[in-house]
């Protein structure tokens, strides 16, 4: 018998098994909806680390769960670069029976990004100055620039300390600045998937930004609603997915196949179709990534956002490590994922090294996956048991 052939009475049980309805699974309870989103808005000009200041800075949020008398069930969770404050709807694991986050006990708070398209102030966000849309014209905001003004949205909040500051990616990077600027508001952080970029994916950012650039829609960022750079905003996207990813999971997920629609790579039904030929599976999963990231996604905030991520180097313009994370008093975790190419493992647990070389308390942690830098948000499960 060859190897992986069923011996009769395995093959049976198998039949029997597949006669068998299935158990139903059990129900699990559908994440939660926000108890309130809405908007808090910073009336007077809010200083940016860059020199430049914002009128009317607004920061949508989202909370979940209620503030306790004791004011001590306070959870900030921080989203990644395209995501939302919507945390129910990207990160719905973390509410689950026996996860992280209880409604029970806990008050959860997302703030969306600065820079994003999902209504913080942004690109998309009319100047109250000029009277126009910042397109353009939108300036440079750190990640120490999010985390003052998310610590004024606690402020009005009635929170003054967090039990817990958690996020992957860039949502990391705000974790960790919040532990560095405000160390007696947290108590705990969860670092995920994140150090400072690297040269190879500060490379693929300049490539994204060279593709929407290059968009003739783009026209210097001045692009009229109706009319933006999708070109360039999708292929930003799909080179983007390549370090979202990993090489294994895209073996796997697609082999050589073809297209799924049917389409024929090699091009032999047309005498090798032409220059370009049909599209393998791989090529058509890219296309449609960059598809839907148009529909949902502005081209001047994803710039925008690009550029924060680029620039957070927490350890930039010569100060030590110890002046830098010395006072931070919370417990901090790393996570890092063992197929992530954009912030590799490695580089977080070094990262993690030289927080905890600076006196804290910073253990590291891997979670392994094939998933890549994504693997965060694909495999919510798998993650969040690292966190038990
Ligand atoms: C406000 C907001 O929306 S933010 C909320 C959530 N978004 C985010 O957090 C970030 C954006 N999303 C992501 O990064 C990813 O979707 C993740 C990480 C959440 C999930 O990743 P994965 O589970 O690996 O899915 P992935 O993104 O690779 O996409 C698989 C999809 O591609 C489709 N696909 C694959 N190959 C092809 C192809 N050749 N042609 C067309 N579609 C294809 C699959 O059918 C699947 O479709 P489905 O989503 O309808 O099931
Ligand atoms: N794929 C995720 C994580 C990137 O770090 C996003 O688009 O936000």
């Amino acid at each position: 018998m060859s190897q992986g052939q069923k011996t009769a009475e395995e093959a049976g049980s198998a039949q029997a098994a597949a006669d068998t309805p299935a158990e139903p699974k059990p129900s699990r309870p559908a994440p939660p909806t926000p108890t309130y989103e809405g908007d808090f808005v910073i009336d007077e000009h809010f200083m940016l680390e860059c020199g430049r200041t914002l009128s009317g800075l607004t920061l949508h949020y989202a909370v979940y769960g209620r503030l306790n008398a004791a004011r001590d069930n306070a959870v900030l969770v921080c989203h990644a670069l395209s995501g939302s404050a919507l945390v129910h709807q990207w990160w719905p694991e973390v509410f689950a029976p026996g996860a992280v986050l209880s409604l029970d006990h806990d008050f959860v708070i997302c703030i969306n990004l600065l820079g994003s398209c999902y209504g913080s102030t942004g690109p998309l966000s009319v100047n109250p100055e000029t009277g126009s849309l910042y397109g353009p014209e939108f300036p440079l905001i750190s990640i120490a620039d999010n985390v003052r003004a998310q610590s004024r949205l606690l402020d009005s909040l009635g929170v003054r300390r967090l039990r817990l500051v958690m996020g992957g990616s860039m949502g990391g990077m705000q974790a960790l600045e919040w532990t560095a600027l405000f160390p007696d508001r947290v108590e705990r952080a969860v670092v995920i998937g994140v150090a400072p970029l690297g040269a190879m994916g500060i490379a693929l950012n300049h490539l994204q930004r060279q593709a929407i650039l290059r968009d003739p829609e783009w026209v210097e960022g001045n692009y009229l609603p109706q009319k933006p750079p999708t070109r360039g905003l999708s292929l930003a996207r799909q080179i983007a997915m390549l370090s979202y990813k990993s090489a294994p999971l895209f073996n796997e997920r697609f082999a050589r196949n073809p297209n799924r629609n049917g389409e024929d790579p090699w091009g032999l039904d047309d005498c090798g179709g032409g220059l370009i030929g049909g599209r393998f599976d791989i090529a058509g999963y890219l296309d449609e990534q960059g598809r839907r990231f148009v529909d949902r996604f502005d081209a001047n905030s994803y710039l925008a956002i690009l550029r924060t991520m680029d620039t957070w180097d927490p350890l930039r313009g010569g100060r030590s490590a110890h002046e830098i994370f010395g006072q931070i008093k919370a417990r901090l975790t790393f996570i890092g994922i063992s197929s992530d190419t954009l912030f590799p493992p490695d580089s977080v647990r070094e990262f993690a090294e030289t927080i905890r070389a600076a006196g804290v308390h910073a253990e590291y942690r891997e979670m392994v996956s094939d998933h890549g830098h994504d693997a965060f948000l694909a495999e919510q499960t798998e993650l969040l048991r690292l966190l038990q």
